[in-house]
């Protein structure tokens, strides 16, 4: 299916995907293997698209013709309404591959510094887009260690600072918290609304189904190279039939109106009554931030 260039014109869409799909050559044999089929998708200006799927379902071949590093067999992919592959919409993309490389002797700084040049930056500018970028990663205190110290937390912030060094208006991102601990996940989850908070269009691939909730505006279930579902997510994880109440201090007294209220219409019923759970994450996130802040007081 293509896009007829009013469609493909830049119309608020950061990325079009309409039927694409994608053969591999299956060595020895003679069939070829579909490994993206029939996918269509659409990523709006300013939002943060994820694309989650298990293992081999076909994230990364989608992501790959994105970028304009891998042809669809059929098919179509526009980057704010240019052929993904020309060299004006590259320009547009910065990337963060899941396990980013970096040179292991070269400072934050320097690494920064260096991709910097390879975009054409040079001198002061340079090296005010480096600073900035680093302080925006929160590495400026470890800008003159080397990488090779680095922690995986700080590689991938490293790596989000320079997939964004030449100001794209896209960024993709794969798998940007694999591996990463809680408190690491989350400073990457800050970095990515601020991203957006920047006007940057953010579309990332994740298994972390709760960081894929906590941080996207719009999903898509990838599944054996097919897209199964895909909306907005606030709209595709509501539970329509129902209404949810979140009271403070309830007394029993009150709680008992409540369930007699209910009891007496005809249609509602009370689903669940108790304390709300907060999320094993959270909860570790704030026992060891209360552990680390009380250790710093006493040293
Ligand atoms: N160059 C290739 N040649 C042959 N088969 C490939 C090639 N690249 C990917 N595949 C196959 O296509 C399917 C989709 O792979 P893809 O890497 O897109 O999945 P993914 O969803 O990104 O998986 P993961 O979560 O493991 O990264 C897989 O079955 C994979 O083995």
């Amino acid at each position: 299916m293509d896009l007829t260039e009013a469609e493909s014109a830049s119309d608020g869409s950061a990325v079009r995907i309409r039927g694409l799909a994608k053969d591999f050559k299956i060595p020895l044999r003679r069939k070829l293997f579909r490994a993206v089929d029939d996918v269509s998708l659409d990523v709006e200006e300013g939002e943060v698209y994820g694309l989650i799927g298990p293992n081999g379902s076909g994230k990364s071949t989608t992501m790959k013709v994105m970028l304009g590093i891998m042809s669809p067999t059929e098919g179509e992919c526009r980057i704010f309404g240019r052929p993904a592959g020309r060299a004006d919409s590259r320009r547009e993309v910065g990337y963060l591959p899941e396990n980013p490389y970096f040179y292991k002797h070269l400072t934050g700084a320097e690494t920064m510094r260096f991709y910097g040049g390879l975009c054409g930056l040079k001198g002061k500018a340079l090296r005010q887009r480096a600073d900035e970028l680093l302080d925006m990663v929160g590495l400026s205190d470890a800008a003159d260690r080397r990488i090779g110290g680095y922690s995986k937390g700080m590689l991938q912030r490293i790596g989000l600072a320079q997939a964004v060094i030449h100001n794209p208006r896209l960024v993709v991102l794969d798998e940007p918290t694999a591996g990463v601990d809680p408190m690491g996940s989350r400073q990457i989850r800050d970095l990515i609304l601020d991203l957006k908070k920047r006007g940057i269009t953010v579309f990332l691939t994740s298994h972390l189904l709760e960081q894929v909730q906590e941080v996207c505006d719009r999903v898509g279930i990838i599944f054996r190279g097919r897209m199964l579902r895909q909306g907005r997510l606030d709209e595709m994880v509501a539970v329509e039939d129902q209404t949810e109440v979140v009271l403070s201090h309830p007394s029993p007294a009150l709680l008992d109106r409540i369930q007699a209220l209910v009891a007496d219409d005809e249609a509602a019923s009370v689903v669940r009554m108790g304390h709300p759970r907060t999320s094993l994450e959270r909860l570790f996130i704030e026992a060891t931030s209360e552990q680390a802040a009380l250790e710093d007081e006493t040293k």
